[in-house]
């Protein structure tokens, strides 16, 4: 399909200075999004932009790379997506330009491309990029560069993304689609945004208390899939609770508070703490953190801070 015509509303100005202009456009404004990569977190992204009902989306440019998910996504929604064999023609397509390529590979294929600073927005999902190399090499200026980490539940339209903006300005399309896409918090720096990127790092560490959980209930006669189910149902059940309480500051306490005093929960919590566990889970939040500043290589023993 070729690229709908988008015409533009300025939403916000920082100043009457044009060069400090951007046209983001608004919700209203259908969307032209295109993908330069197309792996795994970048088909989880534009298939959870493809299904949700928030902001209206007119295209969707994806280059070939991964030919089996790129095909797949065209399949799935052919009147959105068009698949570009060069990146050159993702990015004179669409407007809105989401970088998932390796870190390795990010300057080099951004350096081969070129962006019209009145009209892209550049999105990189790489963890590693930092905004200064990516203006740098993708010749835009600051005001039209982003970093953004989501999980691939935002195919679900289930995640939560992590939006780094790297001046004050509000990026209201950008916000509007990761709420869209499940979630939006918003970094003011690039130090907070490491330290926002640990928590999406505890994934491995959450499945393996699940996986502890199983294998204590295996030890204790049940079949695996039994124990399998019995740790999921549970776990979900949990974390309903607290996405009950996720807006309320305390509500986590709450949830403690609410488990009898001197009762078997209590006393799990109460056990783990004396064992050292959950500040062993600060250290492990601190040495991730360590790494991804560069500052080690996350392995402990780690000095907290
Ligand atoms: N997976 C995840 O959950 C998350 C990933 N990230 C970050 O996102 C980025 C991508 O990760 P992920 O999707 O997992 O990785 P994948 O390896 O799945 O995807 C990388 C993609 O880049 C493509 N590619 C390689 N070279 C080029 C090129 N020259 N031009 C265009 N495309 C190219 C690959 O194509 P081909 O297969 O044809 O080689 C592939 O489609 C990484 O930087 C990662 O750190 C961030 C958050 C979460």
């Amino acid at each position: 399909m070729s690229p709908p015509e988008t015409e533009f509303i300025t939403l916000y100005h920082s100043s009457s200075d044009d060069s400090e202009s951007t046209s983001l456009g608004t919700s209203l404004t259908p969307q032209r999004i295109g993908f330069v990569g197309f792996g795994t977190i970048a088909s989880a992204i534009a298939t959870g932009l493809a299904t949700q009902q928030s902001v209206p989306i007119s295209y969707l440019a994806v280059s070939r790379r991964s030919e089996k998910r790129s095909s797949a996504l065209q399949k799935s929604f052919p009147d959105l997506v068009s698949i570009h064999d060069d990146n050159q023609q993702v990015v004179d397509t669409a407007d809105i330009i989401f970088l998932c390529v390796l870190p390795e590979q990010t300057s080099s294929v951004l350096q081969k491309l070129k962006f019209d600073a009145h009209r892209h927005t550049l999105v990189s999902l790489v963890s590693t990029s930092t905004i200064e190399d990516l203006c740098r090499d993708a010749q835009l200026p600051p005001e039209r560069v982003f970093k953004m980490i989501c999980l691939p539940a935002v195919a679900r339209c289930n995640g939560i993304c992590l939006l780094l903006t790297p001046t004050q300005k509000d990026p209201p399309i950008l916000t509007e689609l990761c709420e869209a896409l499940g979630g939006c918090v918003q970094a003011r720096d690039a130090q907070q945004m490491s330290a926002l990127m640990v928590t999406t790092c505890l994934m491995g560490s959450f499945y393996g208390v699940l996986r502890n959980n199983r294998e204590f209930l295996v030890r204790h006669g049940l079949d695996r899939d039994q124990a399998s189910f019995l740790v999921g149902r549970l776990y979900d059940s949990m974390v309903q609770d607290a996405v009950q309480v996720q807006k309320d500051p305390n509500g986590f306490d709450q949830l403690i508070a609410e488990q009898t005093p001197g009762g078997l929960n209590d006393q799990g919590l109460r056990n783990l703490e004396a064992l050292g566990a959950l500040d062993a889970y600060d250290q492990v939040q601190t040495a991730i953190l360590s790494r991804i500043l560069g500052e080690s290589d996350g392995s402990l023993p780690f000095e907290s801070r």
